[in-house]
């Protein structure tokens, strides 16, 4: 593809995201709600890896999400480092009725944090708020524990929809904004910026300085 073919296409991106947490949590199912709006009932355990991938739009720009679901169960689960590489977005999930899932969250974070080299745009998703009958963790607690974390925190149900779409699209547009800053923060960028700061003040037709606009170079 020549450079000329690159400029005229739109801009894309692609991030990738893994799920995380105990089995049977929910993980595939949340994926399969998100990516094909399909819930499955008696869904097996995950062996190995499996992913998705979904298109959103944000700034006129189309976003892919790329979405890792690997097993919960240790004896499933494929090679750990391989899972995490280059993600930039995670959600650990917990299943609101049973407690122990929401207490192994400390672990999944531990194992995020060794194996990722990058900011992580990362959300507490408390799964199956369908099941409030029999809920064990409460919303408070979910709450603090992502407070405290520093993660995003949502309760969903892959069963009846709640909070799906949103959980996901929020840690997709975190990540565009992660994404965003990191570019407007490198020195790439700030030496681009000031190469087009002269050329528009050398460019201004009746010599005036025109400080408007500065940015408008950098947004097409
Ligand atoms: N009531 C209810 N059940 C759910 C929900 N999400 C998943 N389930 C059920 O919970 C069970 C486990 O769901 P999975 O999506 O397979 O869980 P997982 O976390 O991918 O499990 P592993 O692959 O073993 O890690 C299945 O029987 C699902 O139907 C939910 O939001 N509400």
């Amino acid at each position: 593809m020549s450079s000329s073919d690159e400029e005229g296409s739109g801009e894309e991106y692609l991030f990738k995201i893994v799920i995380i947490g105990d089995s049977a949590v929910g993980k595939s199912n949340l994926l399969s709600r998100y990516a094909r709006n399909e819930f499955n009932a008696h869904s097996k355990a995950t062996i190995g890896v499996e992913f998705q991938t979904q298109s959103m739009e944000i700034d006129g720009k189309e976003v892919k999400a790329q979405i890792w679901d690997t097993a919960g169960q240790e004896r499933f689960r494929a090679v750990t480092s391989a899972y995490y590489r280059g993600a930039v977005g995670a959600l650990i999930v917990y299943d609101i009725t049973r407690k122990t899932t929401f207490e192994s969250v400390g672990r999944w974070l531990d194992e995020l944090k060794t194996h990722s080299d990058t900011t992580l745009a990362m959300m507490l998703v408390g799964n199956k708020c369908d099941l409030e009958d029999i809920r064990a963790v409460s919303v408070e607690d979910g709450r603090s524990l992502a407070e405290a974390e520093g993660l995003f925190f949502m309760e969903t149900s892959a069963l009846d929809s709640t909070n799906v779409i949103k959980a996901f699209e929020l840690v997709i547009q975190e990540i565009y904004n992660n994404v965003s800053r990191k570019v407007l923060n490198s020195d790439t960028y700030k030496a681009e910026l000031s190469v087009n700061r002269v050329s528009l003040v050398n460019n201004g037709a009746d010599g005036s300085k025109k400080t408007q606009g500065y940015f408008s170079c950098c947004s097409g």
